[in-house]
């Protein structure tokens, strides 16, 4: 296996906060393969975006660190992009200048005609060459989350980072979306390390899924490798045993072993998962 493309070691961060500082992650230690698809899954406010923050260089580590290639991460760089939630594309700027700004941010020596066609070709990764005029504004959430993802493809990373890219978007749309980051990472071989709270989604895009403890201090619990073959069809999986007795894994980390702990008045109290189909989301 090779191990050097991407280490977390060790990773800790402590947030200053009035009260003193806040631990939130501790001894974060995982080793990624290039190309490989994994997610990051963990009960809400664990410390999924921190991770995701620190591999970007958004925050520095308090101990530990990140080494991608053999160089340190110590500061954003554009061998590692970001794709967030909401869509991050500038308003007053067309779907075709939002990529085309990040191209040549990034990537200087490119010609007129090199950038168009670049431009172009990200946009047809995404389906989106039919809105190339248009404004963020004028597009749906779905459509700005593929531009988003145009703009971040473009980049060449060689580290897609995406924090819930799809979270806030209808099934369907996502669903789609789903597909067609399967099939843009089949072509492209970038890694990716996704955020995400959808056990299904997280099945069935992962070559591993990375699940985390509660915080504070938290760290990586289990990693659970799916070895289901590519391509992967949503529907063929729906039967799938094996697919379920992945599922099934990530439900008892998330519900059994790793209820969710409240502190109520100083005292710590263990809340129930319950039964509802909605526990399928973290
Ligand atoms: N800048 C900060 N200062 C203080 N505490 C912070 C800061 N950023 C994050 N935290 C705390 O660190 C912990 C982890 O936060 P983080 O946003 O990484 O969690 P998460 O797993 O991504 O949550 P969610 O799933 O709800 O998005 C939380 O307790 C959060 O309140």
């Amino acid at each position: 296996m090779q191990s050097r493309h991407l280490e977390l070691s060790q990773v800790g961060i402590d947030f200053p906060t009035p009260k003193g500082p806040f631990t939130a992650l501790t001894d974060v230690n995982l080793k990624i393969q290039k190309g490989e698809f994994i997610s990051l899954i963990g009960h809400s406010g664990c410390g999924k975006s921190t991770v995701l923050n620190i591999v970007a260089g958004l925050h520095q580590a308090t101990t530990g660190g990140v080494i991608l290639d053999g160089a340190e991460v110590k500061e954003p760089g554009p061998e590692r992009a970001v794709v967030f939630q909401n869509h991050s594309l500038l308003p007053w700027l067309s779907c075709y200048k939002n990529v085309e700004l990040a191209v040549k941010q990034t990537q200087k020596g490119k010609s007129k005609q090199e950038i168009r066609d670049w431009v172009m070709h990200n946009m047809e990764l995404v389906h989106m060459t039919h809105a190339l005029d248009k404004l963020p504004s004028e597009i749906s959430g779905g459509m700005k989350q593929r531009v988003g993802i145009a703009r971040a493809l473009a980049m060449e990373p060689k580290v897609l980072l995406m924090d819930e890219p799809f979270g806030a978007l209808d099934a369907l749309t996502r669903a789609h979306l789903q597909d067609s980051l399967m099939e843009i990472h089949a072509d492209l071989g970038n890694t990716v390390i996704m955020i995400t709270h959808d056990v299904d989604e997280a099945v069935l895009l992962s070559d591993r899924i990375v699940m985390m403890t509660n915080g504070p201090a938290a760290t990586i619990g289990e990693i659970l490798d799916v070895k289901l073959e590519r391509p992967r069809d949503r529907l063929a999986l729906a039967d799938n045993p094996e697919y379920n007795h992945y599922r099934h894994e990530v439900l008892t980390f998330l519900y059994e072993k790793q209820k969710k702990v409240e502190t109520v008045s100083g005292h710590k109290k263990s809340k129930q998962s319950g039964a509802k189909k909605k526990s399928d989301a973290a």
